[in-house]
């Protein structure tokens, strides 16, 4: 047996605005940082890592919610928790109404639910020395599916309906294995397009992503209309018009707007707009993906419950279901969603922009391929070319396509010594002008 016998938090800050990496129309100049959550065991070569994203100051917040939530896992063996992991869900999420009311399911304590649920994936998953991919790959659909907490989707996604979908999928589970091993997860960059970057920083990362061999291609908009187009027809001289140009305003508009500047952007034929509007709007998302057509709508980073999930498919409101693996109270929600997304026929193309994103996603989409959609049709993994250097297993990519992680857990370890110089605000990045 493995107990749990303390959490730990650290709140972790990389100093990306001073290059601007990361930058949007609403973010301008934003600190990639991390919540970052290690769970201690009474087995000293095993533990759980898990990160909630924020950015900066947001921190301040996440730690705090981190620390209220810990007396729910402290005490608590591994196996009490995976034995019924849906109930364990359910009194992460629910069983303090006092910290309950401040969601629910929503807002700081979900990122803080997300990094600590995420690090019971990554204890469990060491504990079984396998990715966290494949240790979801390897459970029978009812083991699966007892993960799950159905509340409030019940009326679009029933547990048995999810059972005979898994199951469906089932028989050809070690051929799409076999098929991700051999030929990785097929992805799209967002580097070469943050809007605080110049002109010819644009040009030159696309170029060489290009030559990485990069497929698809996703920029910032939303700033100034003029200067979404210089930076539009930039990157299609670059990339030419085969491949597809994905665009992102990051919520800056309202619905009018929004339909309005896409119509300009229409020129460059993008393949979709994401987040074009607020990201609780789940009828605008419906009426400017209506009013668009056939540039699809996506939207999924700033979602933050299954609830909302379940609105957008049921509303028809997008084309692309950005689900975020720390925002959603981790892995548990993130597989409903899927199956949800799966049900309605949405492709899920997870939201990767930000710190240790990439090395989660990674799981959630090669997962989904193997057991829940058993499709590639639509689906491209983002990728952003930042700080995998302070992980211990990042994310391998060759070729624009993500290749299958092997190490055991969710790769979102990171090195002891990137955590002891990027601490908040006491370590060695920090002191530097
Ligand atoms: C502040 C961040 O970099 C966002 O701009 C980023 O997550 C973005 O929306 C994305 O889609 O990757
Ligand atoms: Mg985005």
């Amino acid at each position: 047996m493995t107990t749990i016998s303390r959490l730990s938090v650290q709140d972790i800050r990389f100093p990306t605005s001073r290059s601007l990496d990361g930058s949007d129309a609403m973010n301008a100049a934003p600190d990639y940082s991390a919540t970052y959550v290690v769970l201690h065991t009474d087995d000293a070569r095993l533990e759980g890592h898990g990160l909630t994203f924020t950015i900066g100051r947001g921190n301040e917040i996440c730690v705090k919610a981190v620390e209220s939530l810990a007396y729910l896992v402290e005490g608590a063996s591994l196996e009490e928790i995976t034995s019924n992991m849906g109930e364990f869900w359910r009194h992460l999420t629910s069983s303090d109404s006092q910290l309950r009311w401040i969601g629910p399911d929503k807002g700081a304590i979900h990122l803080a639910t997300a990094a600590i649920v995420n690090a019971i994936w990554d204890l469990w998953a060491k504990s079984e020395k396998k990715p966290v991919w494949k240790l979801l790959a390897d459970m029978s659909p009812e083991a699966l599916v007892s993960c799950l907490d159905f509340r409030f989707v019940s009326d679009a996604l029933t547990p048995q309906e999810a059972l005979a979908m898994l199951k469906r999928n089932a028989a050809a589970k070690a051929q799409r294995e076999q098929e991700m091993r051999e030929h990785g997860y097929p992805g799209y960059t967002t580097s070469a397009g943050w809007l605080g970057y110049p002109d010819d920083k644009v040009r030159k990362l696309a170029r060489e992503a290009l030559a990485e061999g990069w497929t698809h291609f996703k920029q910032k908009v939303g700033g100034n209309l003029e200067e979404d187009r210089r930076r539009a027809q930039i990157l299609r001289e670059e990339i030419g018009w085969e491949r597809p140009l994905m665009m992102d305003a990051n919520q800056v508009w309202d619905v009018d707007e929004a339909i309005a500047n896409m119509r300009v952007l229409a020129e460059f034929d993008p393949l979709w707009i994401e987040e074009p509007t607020s990201p609780d709007d789940i009828l605008g998302h419906a009426e400017i993906r209506r009013r668009l057509a056939p540039i699809g709508v996506a939207t999924g980073e700033h979602c933050h419950n299954r609830v909302m999930f379940k609105q957008l498919l049921q509303a028809g409101a997008i084309d692309y279901c950005q689900v975020d693996a720390a925002r959603l109270g981790g892995l548990n929600e993130v597989i409903v969603v899927l199956l949800m997304a799966a049900k309605y026929g949405v492709p899920v193309c997870p939201h990767a922009g930000g710190v240790g994103l990439c090395e989660y996603v990674q799981h959630v989409s090669i997962f989904d391929y193997i057991a829940v959609s058993g499709s590639l049709e639509g689906r491209v993994l983002e990728y952003v070319d930042h700080l995998h250097e302070h992980f211990v297993d990042p994310v391998v990519v060759r070729n624009g396509r993500y290749q299958v992680p092997t190490a055991p857990g969710y790769s979102i370890t990171m090195h002891p010594d990137s955590l002891a110089r990027h601490a908040y605000p006491g370590g060695a990045a920090w002191q530097e002008p």
